[in-house]
């Protein structure tokens, strides 16, 4: 089991060389992390693409960690996307998340992992949650129905990073982005988030000269 009260709380910035494992390195928020961590001069990441390493594969996760032994964790690889895929795929979103993230933490801890950044989600907040969101409203309201699947997972996850600095003294930390968008994002004209969605349809209305765009809604959200 990992111990991590023997170690020192080692500064995130203090070792360049520290171990760092991004996962999710190939999509949006991952790759810009690795872009940022090169910029910031880190020089000994561990990246591992879908193909390499499936995280929903707990022995597999396992296997990783007892190999590489990290000192951080990002964990930015989910199941992710927008209204409509939420919507169309709610066992994906729910099932491969928990997988993801439950493997992910506790193998993290197990090999001694110092710290772990997970990354949750804006709709983890109830749907008619105060403006601007306090911190507080978690589980304080239902969840907005569309992606209920996939903030009842990333919950979990927050949830899980809590009772292991709890139970364990283990510093797992959440961060909750709003919606993104840059590089390397999902354009997807059906699955992507809404942000993207409409950059591509702007983009390919505006190439083609077309008379009106098409946005899902009523307009209100
Ligand atoms: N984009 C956004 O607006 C927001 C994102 N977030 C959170 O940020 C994090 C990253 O999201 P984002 O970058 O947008 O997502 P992307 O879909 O762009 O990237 C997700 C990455 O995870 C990988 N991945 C998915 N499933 C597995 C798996 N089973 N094993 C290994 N790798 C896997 C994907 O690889 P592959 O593509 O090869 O399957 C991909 O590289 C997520 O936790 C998401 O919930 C939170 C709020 C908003
Ligand atoms: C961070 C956040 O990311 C996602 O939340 P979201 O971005 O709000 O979801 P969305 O992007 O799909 O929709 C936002 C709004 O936009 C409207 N909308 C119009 N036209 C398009 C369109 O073309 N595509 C999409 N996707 N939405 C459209 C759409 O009808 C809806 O009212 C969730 O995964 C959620 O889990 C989450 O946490």
């Amino acid at each position: 089991m990992g111990d991590p009260s023997n170690g020192s709380a080692l500064s995130f910035f203090s070792d360049k060389s520290a171990k760092i494992f991004v996962a999710g390195h190939r999509g949006l928020v991952g790759s810009a992390i690795v872009r940022k961590l090169h910029h910031l001069g880190f020089t000994n990441l561990v990246l591992r693409t879908h193909l390499e390493l499936d995280l929903t594969r707990q022995n597999d996760v396992e296997s990783f960690f007892a190999t590489e032994k990290p000192r951080f964790v990002i964990l930015a690889a989910a199941k992710v996307g927008g209204i409509h895929a939420n919507n169309t795929y709610p066992a994906d979103f729910i099932s491969i998340n928990l997988q993801i993230q439950t493997n992910v933490i506790d193998s993290s801890y197990r090999h001694g992992v110092s710290k772990l950044l997970f990354l949750g989600s804006s709709c983890i907040y109830p749907k008619f949650a105060p403006q601007p969101i306090p911190e507080d409203a978690l589980l304080t309201g239902p969840l907005e129905p569309t992606n209920e699947w996939y903030a009842v997972a990333k919950i979990a996850g927050i949830k899980m990073c809590q009772a292991y600095r709890i139970q364990y003294n283990w510093d797992a930390i959440s961060g909750m982005p709003t919606n993104l968008y840059g590089p390397n994002d999902n354009f997807h004209p059906e699955n992507s988030h809404v942000l993207p969605a409409l950059m591509r349809r702007f983009h390919e209305a505006k190439v083609k000269g077309a008379k009106e765009v098409v946005v899902w809604g009523l307009g209100v959200p």
